[in-house]
């Protein structure tokens, strides 16, 4: 993609509907440290043994982010304010450590509100002002400040963030999708025209008819929205594809296709990190799951693993794989809300006040 067209895809990607601010993605980047020398080749996961993976696209070690919430200590002295504030300070992903290698879809599952968005937006360097952010991240082997985080954004790291509002409101989709073309006179020319002809193929490929490339992105359906946004990240040749649930809104047959897309693109080498709250969907398409719990991941496994519960190292994962519906019996709010000591198998249930598919459901725990 080229300059233009990227800065605003980016700077649309800064402001993210809900929560995001674009100040505050300079702000932070002294807190992601880098003291330590690249350890990319160090393995502390459990890998997909059945998968000959490629190096590691991407590693993140030992993340943290917390938020500072400052309105309380306003008015004391400083030494005060500072205090209340450190008492303030909520850490949401804690000593989060994950990789992602070449030719495989790693699956980031956990609850609403787990962090799964805040790692997405840690990988893309996109950080909010109130956030302390702490770890590594190695990108294709290099070492990754924030700044080298958002200069990879829209290049070698696609992104299909979750929220649809991530758009550009003020251009036409179809130019979104296709970004400016590269070079000068004929090269330029030939490049938009290429860019056309990969946009137009996207858009018939995700049932976008060719009238939707000139409409505004608040005329677009929710579902139009996210294959949009899928278009776009698919039109790039990045290495890594970052996708915060990219298939709510979509039909069966048309989530079915996104996932494939992914999985081909796994296939020739590329890495996927998809974050989802849907496991049943994760285990159709991805090489290993995260378990996020309460912002770290419990358990990296492979998918073949979740075949068995006598496979799955932690209690919550287990909770998981009871909780899949072709397991019979979903897990109630009592036993969601028990500590991992009762690590064997759960008692069978019927599916009355069955808290979903996370055990610790919207948490009334
Ligand atoms: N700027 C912020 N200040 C304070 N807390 C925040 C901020 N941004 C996110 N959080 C909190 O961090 C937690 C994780 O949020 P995140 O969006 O990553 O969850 P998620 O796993 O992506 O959820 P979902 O599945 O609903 O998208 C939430 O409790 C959220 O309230
Ligand atoms: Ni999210």
């Amino acid at each position: 993609m080229t300059e233009a067209a990227n800065s605003a895809r980016t700077e649309a990607a800064a402001v993210p509907g809900e929560r995001s601010g674009s100040e505050g993605s300079e702000r932070s980047h002294e807190h992601l440290d880098h003291a330590a020398s690249p350890v990319h080749h160090h393995h502390s996961h459990a890998c997909d043994s059945r998968h000959a993976h490629g190096h590691h696209l991407l590693t993140v070690e030992d993340l943290s982010i917390s938020f500072r919430m400052y309105e309380e200590g306003e008015g004391q002295s400083r030494a005060r304010a500072y205090l209340d504030a450190k008492r303030r300070e909520v850490e949401v992903i804690r000593s989060l450590s994950i990789s992602v290698h070449e030719g495989e879809i790693v699956a980031v599952v956990g609850a609403s509100g787990s962090g799964k968005t805040l790692l997405a937006d840690a990988i893309l360097g996109l950080f909010e002002p109130n956030a302390l952010v702490r770890g590594r991240i190695w990108y294709d082997g290099a070492p990754m400040d924030a700044a080298a985080l958002a200069a990879e954004r829209g290049r070698g790291i696609a992104y299909v963030p979750q929220s649809v509002g991530s758009l550009d409101p003020l251009m036409r989709v179809g130019r979104q999708v296709e970004g400016a073309p590269h070079g000068r006179g004929g090269t330029r020319r030939a490049d938009a025209a290429a860019r056309r002809a990969r946009r137009r193929q996207l858009f018939e490929r995700y049932g976008l008819a060719e009238s939707v490339a000139r409409l505004y992105p608040h005329e677009l359906s929710g579902g139009m929205a996210r294959r949009v946004l899928l278009c776009c990240a698919l039109m790039e040749s990045p290495k890594l594809i970052v996708a915060d649930e990219p298939t709510p809104g979509l039909d069966a047959a048309l989530a079915a296709k996104a996932l494939a897309d992914f999985r081909a693109f796994a296939d020739a080498g590329g890495g996927v990190m998809l974050i989802t709250h849907d496991i049943e969907l994760a285990l159709t398409v991805a090489d290993r799951v995260a378990v996020f719990r309460d912002g770290t991941v419990v358990e990296e496994t492979a998918v073949a693993n979740f075949a068995s519960p006598d496979l799955l190292a932690h209690p919550f994962t287990r909770q998981l794989w009871h909780a899949l519906p072709e397991h019979g019996f979903t897990v109630t709010e009592e036993e969601a809300c028990r500590q991992p000591a009762e690590e064997g198998a759960l008692p069978e249930r019927s599916a009355e006040g069955a808290a979903g598919p996370y055990p610790e459901g919207a948490s009334s725990c």
